[in-house]
């Protein structure tokens, strides 16, 4: 049988392991071409149209000239995220420059909406590059997002959890990233696609027996249960819909 295969591209942190679970442990991986990237290449590649379907950060659902949300899940949180924090020596408001993570799209805008509208704290922001992390010192916070951020609330004494802040500022959850295609898909195989993701999250706790442990005090059981919230839900496009209009406020500012 001839059929068509989807190009998927997919964050290549732990919090998305679960779907990718899903998806393996399903038939419908025989129609997928998976690949792995760090968020902002992901969505690179969907813009450029390297990819069919991609997990993107939904900051970059505005430059889509045409796009569907394909899932029922996604990368959020309701409160507290614990993997997508702001990090410094010194409190918020004595930071001068802060460093914006170049593996993310998502993260970089709510840290600019929440310094804009929450904290209203007036920064520099400093483009990253690989090793960063190194040069946030003194007045020089850095936001850092997914894996690499695990343990470095052990290394600055300040620590801000912008989906702890994002909840505080609108009473909102929120969605970093979400399941997105730019191409017409059958209604089979969205109904498919969305099952086996389910299918995966059904799976937490044995995924714990495949999943290396980031550090000995890090529970990714709780990671994947208390922190990252799976479900696209309503207050969660609700967020979403107030998110999207800031960043386009921001690209029409920018033109
Ligand atoms: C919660 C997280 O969300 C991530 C944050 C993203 C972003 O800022 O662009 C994109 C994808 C998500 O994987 C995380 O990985 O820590």
């Amino acid at each position: 049988m001839v059929s068509q295969t989807h190009r998927l591209v997919a964050v290549s942190y732990l919090n998305t392991k679960p779907l990718l679970y899903g998806l393996l442990r399903n038939p419908i991986s025989d129609h997928l071409q998976m690949d792995l990237a760090i968020p902002s290449e992901c969505a690179r590649r969907l813009v450029a149209g390297e990819a069919d379907i991609a997990l993107v950060p939904v900051a970059v659902l505005p430059e889509l000239p045409h796009y569907e949300i394909i899932s029922d899940y996604c990368i959020g949180t309701d409160g507290a995220v614990a993997t997508v924090c702001i990090y410094g020596d010194v409190p918020l408001e004595e930071m001068t420059h802060l460093y914006l993570d170049h593996h993310s799209r998502t993260s970089v805008m709510l840290a600019r909406l929440l310094l804009a509208e929450y904290w209203r704290h007036d920064i520099t922001f400093l483009e990253a590059r690989d090793g960063y992390i190194n040069h946030i010192n003194g007045p020089i916070g850095g936001l850092v997002i997914g894996d690499r951020s695990i343990g470095l609330e052990k290394r600055f004494a300040h620590v801000y959890d912008l989906g702890s802040a994002w909840k505080a500022h609108t009473g909102l959850p929120f969605v970093f990233a979400a399941w997105v295609t730019t191409r017409t898909l059958s209604s089979k195989f969205v109904a498919d696609f969305n099952a086996a993701l389910r299918e995966g999250l059904d799976h937490l706790p044995q995924l714990q027996y495949l999943l290396p442990s980031p550090s000995p005090d890090f529970s990714l059981e709780h990671y994947f249960t208390h922190h990252i919230d799976y479900d696209l839900d309503d207050g969660k496009r609700r967020a979403l819909d107030r998110f999207l209009s800031f960043v386009e406020a921001e690209m029409a500012v920018k033109g």
